[in-house]
């Protein structure tokens, strides 16, 4: 599938109608556009011509198996890659385009979350310096307001002031995740880029942090692109949702549609591997609520 999507310049290719209506103007002002992105490694394409956008408070979900091109997408849109072709609008703004302050002004706006909290916490930093850290470089917030905000970010994640002195390695997987998204929010980001943040989590683990990010979410109303390989960790989040396969977005549609009525045949195939919406659909009940917790 090929071509731009209408928030990229003029919708010049149908590519939203292809995928069944996916961008269908419900998100005027939309704080995230990813504008025919086009990523190869060694002539192997990974990322094929790639477009969407990402209103603010809304979830857009991104899935598909493994090498499908979903975090070398996502690294694209926080800048740790650059693209071949395209580009990731911010607000309008093209951040390649930016240099210097401005653009560090404008990453401040687009943060992420990785699967591996450690990977992302130095291990030998205390967490209360680790979320501080972007205050540091994003805020001009003295050291007593920045100690205030660290405390309150970790209430707002669901943990205790008093876990600033601590270092990672006290603390669970889970709450390691909770202190990333904390630094991930310091500065208050228009979107949250999330790469697959409850996949090394355990099953009760994941619906907490899912929890955690949804109510985030709508307390601050960032945008969110969360990404997986696990349609039924999707269901929990999306309002939207895009469908990776080889590099290529092949579907993209809100989340009702995609679990009720996948109209490409890889997402077909996704949907009927989730035993609890195949069953779903076979008892002809409409997921009216996509962010619903099953069972
Ligand atoms: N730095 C890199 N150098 C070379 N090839 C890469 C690099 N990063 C990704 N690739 C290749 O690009 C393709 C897409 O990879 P990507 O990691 O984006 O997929 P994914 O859907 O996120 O999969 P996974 O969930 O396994 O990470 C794969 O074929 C991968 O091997």
């Amino acid at each position: 599938m090929t071509g731009q999507d209408r928030a990229c310049g003029g919708g010049t290719s149908g590519q939203d109608r292809a995928r069944g209506g996916g961008t269908s103007g419900q998100n005027a002002g939309a704080p995230l556009r990813a504008c025919g992105l086009v990523k190869t490694f060694g002539g192997r394409p990974a990322v094929r011509d790639v477009s969407f956008e990402v209103g603010a408070g809304e979830t857009l979900a991104i899935v598909g198996e493994s090498g499908s091109g979903k975090s070398t997408t996502a690294r694209m849109l926080v800048g740790l890659l650059r693209p071949d072709r395209g580009q990731v609008l911010l607000d309008g703004d093209d951040l390649a385009r930016l240099r210097g302050r401005a653009l560090r002004a404008r990453r401040r706006d687009l943060q992420m979350v990785f699967q591996d909290p450690l990977g992302s916490l130095d291990p030998a930093m205390r967490v209360g310096a680790s979320i501080a850290e972007p205050l540091l470089l994003h805020t001009a917030l003295d050291a007593a307001a920045r100690r205030d905000r660290v405390a309150d970010l970790l209430r707002r994640v669901g943990l205790r002031p008093e876990h600033a002195d601590r270092l990672p390695r006290a603390f669970s997987g889970g709450q390691r995740q909770r202190i990333a998204i904390a630094r991930a929010i310091a500065c208050d980001p228009r979107v949250l880029i999330c790469d697959e943040p409850v996949s090394a989590l355990d099953v009760s683990t994941q619906a907490q942090i899912l929890g955690l990010l949804a109510g985030l979410r709508e307390t601050t109303g960032f945008g969110c692109v969360f990404i997986s390989h696990d349609l039924a960790v999707v269901r929990l989040v999306a309002d939207r949702i895009g469908v990776m396969r080889g590099g290529e977005l092949v579907e993209l549609g809100p989340a009702e549609q995609i679990y009720t009525d996948p109209r490409h045949e890889y997402t077909r195939e996704l949907v009927a591997a989730v035993p609890s919406l195949t069953a779903r659909r076979a008892a002809r009940t409409p997921c009216t609520n996509p962010k619903e917790v099953d069972g």
